[in-house]
Parts: structure tokens; C-alpha cells; sequence
């Protein structure tokens, strides 16, 4: 039986740390476990449960690779002037007459979707907020450090069971489980990124396989019990660019199933359409999932991110502040159209996205302003035929349920009630029309400033964080990145200004200095120097300036939360 090194190795004999362990985890052939050992852990990383992901892995890892190529490839096309659009290759999937399997019973009605990283204490409060849907993140929300995932596996073993609780000893408090709860998603990992403290095969394992496979294996049988109505576990599917991506997840599903001995179209998912390729391969997603869907998701912060990304060689469509890029803007409006239309013709549910704002307890009028564009953002997301949103606060959740249900009637979804066929005439051109506005200095210097900030608080294992009053995390970090490098890349005037100046590097550089000193001022000297911030603000400003765009920012700074035991961070 091979045996993986733990916390300590084989070498350290010496007396284990109370809490800590020594042990190691019993694992399959082939698998190498280089996170840190823990008890608690060791009841999700079974050697059972390792089985089955390194099954998925070994099954599916050309066909990720292969994608994972076919995505440079398409990017080399748009470097090189292309254009996304409609593939002639499958207008028969568009124009065919075909509908995704039967939404089940139990999310029929997903009105509001409260979402948050797998943390305890947030699990019980989102799953307790009278939400509809709790969708807890290993993705957008969550730094993936190895306590953080493993420990989220923990927790949604023991929420999906009913007996997670926490126990806030400074203020007294015990939280527990409702009697009635959300129904819960999970959202894995991008098909990009690695999981760096599993190897399989001398590789490390792909991280999306880790996430759905763990929790997967654990919690299947009780969720269809006390979840899903017979149904489920339910999922999230983010980043995709391509329905052969699509059709990998479809094929893990299937693969589950039968491993698991359950009925095919058991696990659902919703896919978040937040690239700019998805929006025009909506119903091909939507076709290779069809055993296995409930419907596609605007993930608006990612799509705009999207948007830089794939025009990162084309000057004429820089973006204005990132401020300006709202719901308002003529290519988002396009998008979450095209995308209810998409959804109703197949029988499926239409999500919105995440409006930033979130409750601002120290300004009553502050708060009651951001709680009217969320209300405003909420209103154009029903009229215009969603099914239901995304809340990043509980604060949030009974003024977005009041507009959502004053506005949808009796019915738990609008997908017969709201065709959309209008939207059909949607083209290429209003999906990828410029976005309006002007560019201001202090549109760079938020950026930096949230940017620095956002990376300094995910080196050191938080994901989501409240910045200036609003959400922010992966994906909307990504934009304030990518916006500055594009400004960069072309110099490109901050005509908002009046001034006519233009980004150049030393001005940056002197934007940097400039507001990692008022960082210094908002947060504190003493935190500036036991946080990570000069380190993030190395990582961020080394982003910006890079020659060549980095993928995503995430991944590039991966590298800095692999901890191996007993070896110390990982040179990978
Ligand atoms: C682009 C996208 O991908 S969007 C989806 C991914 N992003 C997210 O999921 C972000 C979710 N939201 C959050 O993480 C948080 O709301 C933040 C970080 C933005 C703000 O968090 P905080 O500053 O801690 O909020 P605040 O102090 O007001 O919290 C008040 C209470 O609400 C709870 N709370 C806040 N947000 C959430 C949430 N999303 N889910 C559950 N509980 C929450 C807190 O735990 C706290 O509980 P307590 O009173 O029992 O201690
Ligand atoms: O995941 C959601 C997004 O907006 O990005
Ligand atoms: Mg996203």
C-alpha cells in the first residue's frame, strides 16, 4: 500500500503539537497527498474518495489538456485581429428543436441566491439567510489555500448531513442549522487551475476534479435524501469558453453516476456564462448538458473581465472606468438578453448576476443609496426575464426577494412566461459593441488600490473581501488588473480627466507609491507590515506591466499559497 508523507514525514518521531498530528493519509497507487496531515481531514481524503478522484483524473486529463489548448488557440485568433462569433460548424444546435430534461422539483424556484466562500460560519449563515440557493464557492470566493478547501469539505460534509454548527466564543454565540435551509450548489474551480498539494501520476491534480470529486464521493447519498428530493448534488460550473468543456463536465457527471450507481441526470448544474466566447456557444453548452442542466448564470464581473482578455490585441476596444461598465452598457445588456432567451427555448433557468453592493453599517444614507441600486439592478434583472439573482450580503436578501416576487407573480420561475423571442435578433455586433465612457486617473487609481488590497488579503487565505463598500473578489479583481494593463499596453489617454495625460509606466509607478501610501493611512502601519500588502503589491504591479498578458491573476500568484509538508512552499 503506498503511504503519502504527512505534516511531519517519516523522519519527525518527535512529539506532535497538541491539535496537530503526525500521521500520514493512506492513499491509492499513483497518488501523493503534499498538504499538510490533519485528522479531520484524513475523513475526506479517504482512501476511497481518492480512488474515485484519481479516476476522474486519469479519465479525463487529456481531454483538459486538449482544451486547455484549444483556448490558447483561440486566443492566438483574437491576438491576431479575430473576433468571437457564432460557429457555422453547429447552427444545427441553435436552430434545433430541443429541450434540456425536466427542472427538479426542489429548485424549481431560485428567486434569490445568496453566495460565499466555504467557510463555516458563513455556511450556516448563508444556508440559514432565506435564500432560495446557497452557492458556496471554491472558486471566485476562495483563496484556495489547502486549509481552505479541505476545511471546506468539512463543513459541507457536516452542512449537507445537518449537524454543521459554530461556536463563536468571543461573542458568545452558537450557530446552527434552521429548520429550513437554501438548497445548496457548489461551485468548483476553473478547469485552469491546479491543485498543487494532490499529485496523481507525478502531476498535480487538476482542481475543479478535487473539489467536485470530494464532495461528490461524500455527500451524494445524503444530499438526494434531505436536499435534492431525490435529485442532486447540485453544482456551479464557472469560466468556459467552449461546449467541448461542457461536454468534459457532462462526461465527469456521467462517469459519477455510474460509479455512484445513481440514475443518469441525477447531478445538475448551471453554468456561468462569464467568458465572452460562452455567450455565443450558449446553446451548445446548454446541449452537451442537457441530461444534467438547470440553466446558465450571468456572471457579469468575470464577463467584463472576459471582454479585456480577448481584446487584449485590439486598441480600439479599451474599456472605459471600470466603474462605467455596468448592466447599462449596450454588450452586457446584449449578453443577459441573448442569455434568457437562450435558457427559456431549452426549458431551463435564466440566473442574473452579483450586484457589488453590499450594507454599509456606519452611513444610513450611504447604505439606503447602495441599497437602491441594488434594488434597481434587481428590477432590470426581472423585467427583463430572469428567473432569479445572486446576493453577496443576507443584508441583501429581503429587498432583492420583495422585487423578485412582486415582480414574477405566482409562479417559482418565468421560463414559460418569458420567451424573449425578441432577443433572437441579437448579432455578433451587439454582443461585442465597445463599451461607452471615459477613463479617468482615478479609475487607475482604484484599481491599484482595490487590486493591492484584493491580492494581499487572497495571498493570505481570504477570498472575498469588502473594499470602498463593495464586494470584491477573484473576478472582479481580475477587471481592475486587466484594466490597467490594457491602459498601459496602449498608453492610453485619461480623456475623463480634461488633462490629456497619459498612462505611461512612470506614472503608474508613481500611482503605485502613491496609493500603497494611502493604504498605509486607511489600514494602519502595524497591518501593512504584518499582512502581505508590500508582497501583493509587487505580484499586482508585475501583473500590470507585464509584456505579455497572464492569464489569470490567479494563477500566477498560486504559486505563493502552496504550502508542502514537510518540505516548506513548493517551487513549482
Ligand atoms: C463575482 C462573483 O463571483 S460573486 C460570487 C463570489 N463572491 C462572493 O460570494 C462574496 C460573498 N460575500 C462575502 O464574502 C461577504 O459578504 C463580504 C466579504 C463581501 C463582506 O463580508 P463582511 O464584511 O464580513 O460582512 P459583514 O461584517 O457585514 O457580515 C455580517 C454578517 O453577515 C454574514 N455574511 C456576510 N456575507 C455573507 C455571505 N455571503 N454568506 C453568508 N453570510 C454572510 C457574516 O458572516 C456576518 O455574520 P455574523 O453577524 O453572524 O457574524
Ligand atoms: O462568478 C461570477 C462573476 O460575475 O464572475
Ligand atoms: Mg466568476
Amino acid at each position: 500500500m503506498a503511504m503519502s508523507m504527512g505534516y511531519y514525514g517519516d523522519t519527525a518521531m518527535k512529539k506532535i503539537p497538541s491539535g496537530g498530528v503526525g500521521g500520514r493519509y493512506d492513499v491509492p497507487e499513483g497518488v501523493d497527498i503534499r498538504g499538510r496531515y490533519d485528522e479531520e481531514f484524513a475523513k475526506i481524503l479517504t482512501k476511497d474518495a481518492l480512488v474515485f478522484v484519481a479516476a476522474l483524473q486519469r479519465e479525463f486529463r487529456n481531454h483538459v489538456k486538449y482544451a486547455m489548448e484549444c483556448r490558447k488557440e483561440a486566443n492566438m485568433r483574437y491576438n491576431s485581429g479575430g473576433l468571437p462569433g457564432f460557429d457555422p460548424a453547429t447552427k444545427n444546435v441553435r436552430d434545433g428543436d430541443w429541450v434540456c430534461a425536466e427542472v427538479p422539483p426542489a429548485v424549481a424556484d431560485r428567486r434569490v441566491e445568496i453566495t460565499g466562500p466555504v467557510e463555516r460560519k458563513m455556511i450556516i449563515n448563508a444556508l440559514n439567510s432565506g435564500a432560495k440557493v446557497f452557492m458556496a464557492d471554491f472558486e471566485d470566493a476562495l483563496s484556495p489555500t489547502w486549509e481552505n478547501l479541505m476545511k471546506g469539505q468539512v463543513n459541507l460534509k457536516d452542512a449537507v448531513n445537518g449537524t454543521i454548527s459554530f461556536q463563536d466564543k468571543a461573542r458568545n454565540r452558537v450557530y446552527k442549522l434552521n429548520d429550513q435551509t437554501a438548497k445548496l450548489f457548489v461551485r468548483p474551480r476553473g478547469w485552469h487551475l491546479p491543485e498543487s498539494h494532490i499529485f496523481i501520476d507525478g502531476e498535480p491534480a487538476i482542481g475543479c476534479l478535487v473539489d467536485f470529486g470530494l464532495y461528490f464521493h461524500h455527500n451524494h447519498t445524503a444530499f438526494r435524501k434531505t436536499q435534492g428530493q431525490g435529485y442532486g448534488p447540485f453544482f456551479y460550473l464557472p469560466k468556459m469558453e467552449n461546449s467541448r468543456e461542457a461536454r468534459i463536465w457532462n462526461n465527469v457527471f456521467d462517469r459519477a453516476e455510474k460509479l455512484a450507481g445513481i440514475e443518469t441526470g441525477s447531478i445538475r448544474a448551471t453554468v456561468l456564462i462569464e467568458t465572452l466566447p460562452a455567450v455565443f456557444q450558449m446553446d451548445e453548452i446548454l446541449y452537451e448538458l442537457r441530461d444534467h442542466s438547470v440553466g446558465l448564470n450571468c456572471g457579469r464581473w468575470d464577463y467584463i473581465f472576459s471582454y479585456v482578455k480577448t481584446f487584449q490585441a485590439h486598441p480600439d476596444r479599451l474599456l472605459p472606468d471600470r466603474v462605467l461598465v455596468g448592466m447599462g452598457q449596450h454588450f452586457m445588456r446584449s449578453y443577459s438578453d441573448l442569455l434568457i432567451r437562450t435558457c427559456h427555448r431549452r426549458g431551463v433557468h435564466a440566473m442574473g448576476g452579483m450586484a457589488a453592493q453590499i450594507p454599509i453599517r456606519d452611513d444610513p444614507e450611504a447604505n439606503e443609496a447602495a441599497l437602491e441600486l441594488v434594488k434597481k439592478d434587481k428590477l432590470r434583472e426581472v423585467r427583463a426575464g430572469h428567473d432569479g439573482t445572486w446576493a453577496a450580503h443576507p443584508g441583501l436578501i429581503p429587498a432583492i426577494m420583495e422585487v423578485f416576487t412582486s415582480n414574477m407573480g405566482n409562479s417559482p420561475n418565468l421560463i414559460e412566461t418569458m420567451k424573449r423571442e425578441d432577443a433572437a435578433s441579437l448579432t455578433e455586433e451587439d454582443l461585442l459593441q465597445i463599451p461607452r465612457g471615459v477613463r479617468t486617473i482615478e479609475g487607475l487609481r482604484l484599481n491599484t488600490r482595490v487590486g493591492i488590497q484584493y491580492v494581499a488579503a487572497w495571498l493570505t487565505g481570504t477570498g472575498s473581501v469588502p473594499l470602498y463598500n463593495l464586494m470584491e473578489d477573484a473576478a472582479t479583481a481580475e477587471i481592475s488588473r486587466v484594466q490597467n494593463w490594457q491602459w498601459l499596453k496602449y498608453g492610453v489617454e485619461l480623456d475623463g480627466d480634461g488633462l490629456g495625460v497619459r498612462v505611461t509606466p512612470e506614472l503608474f509607478g508613481k500611482v503605485v507609491e502613491e496609493e500603497m501610501a494611502r493604504i498605509e493611512r486607511e489600514v494602519g502601519r502595524e497591518r501593512v507590515k504584518r499582512g502581505m500588502y508590500k508582497e501583493a503589491c509587487k505580484l499586482f504591479t508585475r501583473q500590470c506591466t507585464a509584456p505579455v498578458l497572464d492569464d489569470f491573476l490567479t494563477l500566477n500568484a498560486y504559486n505563493h499559497i502552496v504550502v508542502h509538508h514537510p518540505k516548506g512552499p513548493s517551487k513549482l
